[in-house]
């Protein structure tokens, strides 16, 4: 057998391709930005013929840097952002509209408009998910209603949709020479169209948002030999290579991770912050504002549920720091400036730029810093922006003890803000509880290799997998519960601020 696996992450700010060994260590990548498309305030797109161009330059860089062939790889597992919508026509390969990103907020009257006569509740019971702008059904619905001729292009075949994995997986697999339209489970539960305990389709849910079921694609399991076909000759590889694996670019980490067993979680912080807690076989349905969410599904076994919080602004925080305040000239540089000031000096920020996701799902608050007094410096307010990280993942922890019954014991992180070492000791002593960080810290790529891996026996099983998972750092939290408490409290009342503030109607 061959010696490598592939992963391609699709992410929201750049693609990459990553290589590993049966050890799951890194053999060798490429990582490209793609343009983020700013048209409109709360509008954000991107361009999938780029983002595939991209994806293509990225596998033949870190191919050809290691001299390796197509047939060296065992198999290829894709990884993307989640939610994010492509509109395409089958026939030309021609996207009718940008790729809507699962940050833009245009769909807000949809997605209100979704509540007021009980569809909301029938979306949450089916989809695990609130009604949301976050979520790809809104998304179609928009391009369906604002592009000449989709519409009829769908009711045909013609238009199809996907996330950006399914976008990869049909140009990979031959485009419109016979390519295969296809997603996985942990990608269709981002869309309010699928049925968390059927896994397919669902024709009331479709019925909310007037999507032809035509334009969908089949759902297939993440890991499976079947699921995907091969690399078609003319794309970025010399020869075939198995497609094997899928999952969306959260629940990769968490497979990543190694979280297998009900009751482990992890955090992921980059753009925004998304904390998975695997609930086995059982559909946990949240009563404290968290997704329900598929974990994984890997072949016949039975699906994973995975409970979530996302949010939307964390990491994303600190590059507001850094380009729109321009108090940085760094991410990293946050670290030094917070480092100058002991604490946050009675100062609170709430980056509710697009309103506040998990668990309060309000798309009416906006951001807001709070406590100000004249004694405040930009150190302050650098520090109140890594405490933010922090404390809306308490939330998210709060609320998921509230809905599971499970007391995290230890928090598993990764993500590129975890290289901050204060923000990592501040989640430490917000959480109470320790946070740990393994030395493969590209848990996304890695867990997209494990899904394509395992289906073709290139790793036997979970177990082997465990045995991959070393940790590099830990950090004990230091504050008294006093001081925890009291700062809890205090954020608590900052989140009050920033409700009610637009007009969403
Ligand atoms: N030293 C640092 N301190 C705080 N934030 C950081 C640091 N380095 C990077 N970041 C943040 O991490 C994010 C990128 O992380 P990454 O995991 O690559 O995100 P994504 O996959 O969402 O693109 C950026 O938002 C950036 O501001
Ligand atoms: O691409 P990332 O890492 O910002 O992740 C985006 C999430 O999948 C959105 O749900």
């Amino acid at each position: 057998m061959a010696d490598f696996v592939g992963a391609v992450d699709q992410g929201t700010t750049s693609t990459r391709f990553m290589i590993f060994d049966h050890g799951g260590n890194e053999v060798g990548r490429h990582q490209l930005e793609h343009q983020q498309i700013l048209p409109r305030a709360g509008w954000v797109e991107h361009n999938p013929l780029e983002i595939w161009e991209r994806t293509q330059t990225v596998i033949q860089t870190a191919m050809n840097a290691q001299g390796l062939a197509a047939s060296d790889l065992a198999a290829l597992g894709i990884t993307n952002q989640r939610e994010t919508t492509v509109v395409w026509n089958r026939r030309t390969g021609r996207p009718y509209y940008n790729a809507i990103v699962w940050q833009d907020t245009r769909t807000d009257r949809i997605a209100s408009a979704l509540e007021r006569d009980g569809r909301g509740d029938v979306i949450r019971r089916k989809a695990g998910l609130p009604p949301a702008t976050y979520f790809s059904g809104g998304k179609i619905q928009w391009i369906l209603e604002n592009v000449d001729g989709v519409r009829e292009a769908a009711e045909r075949g013609e238009a199809v949709f996907g996330n950006t994995d399914t976008w990869l997986l049909w140009n990979l697999t031959g485009g419109t020479e016979g390519g295969v339209h296809v997603t996985d489970p942990t990608n269709a539960s981002r869309t309010m169209l699928m049925n968390l305990e059927t896994l397919d389709w669902d024709d009331e849910l479709l019925s909310f948002f007037g999507i032809p079921r035509a334009m969908l694609p089949q759902i297939r399991p993440s890991s499976d030999p079947r699921s995907y076909g091969s690399t078609a000759p003319h794309g970025p590889f010399t020869g075939p290579v198995p497609l094997t694996g899928d999952l969306g670019d959260q629940q990769a980490a968490t497979v990543g991770q190694v979280c297998f067993a009900p009751g482990e979680a992890k955090n992921t912080y980059g753009t925004g912050n998304f904390m998975l807690l695997n609930t086995g076989t059982e559909i946990v349905r949240s009563k404290a504002g968290l997704l329900t969410t598929v974990c994984y599904q890997f072949g016949d076994d039975a699906p994973v549920y995975a409970l979530e919080g996302s949010i939307a602004v964390t990491g994303s925080a600190v590059q507001w720091l850094r380009d729109q305040l321009k108090i940085i000239s760094s991410a990293a540089q946050s670290e030094i400036l917070a480092r100058q000031v002991e604490d946050n000096g009675g100062v609170y920020f709430v980056p509710a730029f697009s309103g506040l996701f998990a668990p309060y799902w309000r798309s009416d608050a906006r951001g807001a810093i709070v406590g100000l007094s004249r004694f405040n410096t930009d150190a302050h307010i650098a520090r109140a922006t890594l405490e933010s990280i922090c404390y809306q993942s308490r939330d998210v922890a709060e609320a998921m003890e509230q809905d599971s019954g499970v007391h995290l014991e230890c928090l598993k992180v990764d993500g590129g803000v975890t290289v901050n070492d204060l923000c990592m000791q501040m989640q430490a002593d917000i959480l109470g509880v320790p946070v740990s960080r393994p030395v493969v810290a590209e848990t996304t790529a890695l867990g997209a290799a494990y899904a394509a891996g395992l289906a073709v026996g290139f790793w036997k099983n979970t177990d082997e997998l465990r045995e991959n998972w070393n940790e590099s750092r830990r950090w004990q939290p230091q504050w008294a519960a006093e001081q925890r408490e009291n700062g809890y409290a205090r954020w608590k009342k900052a989140v009050q601020r920033t409700l009610d503030w637009v007009d969403v109607d």
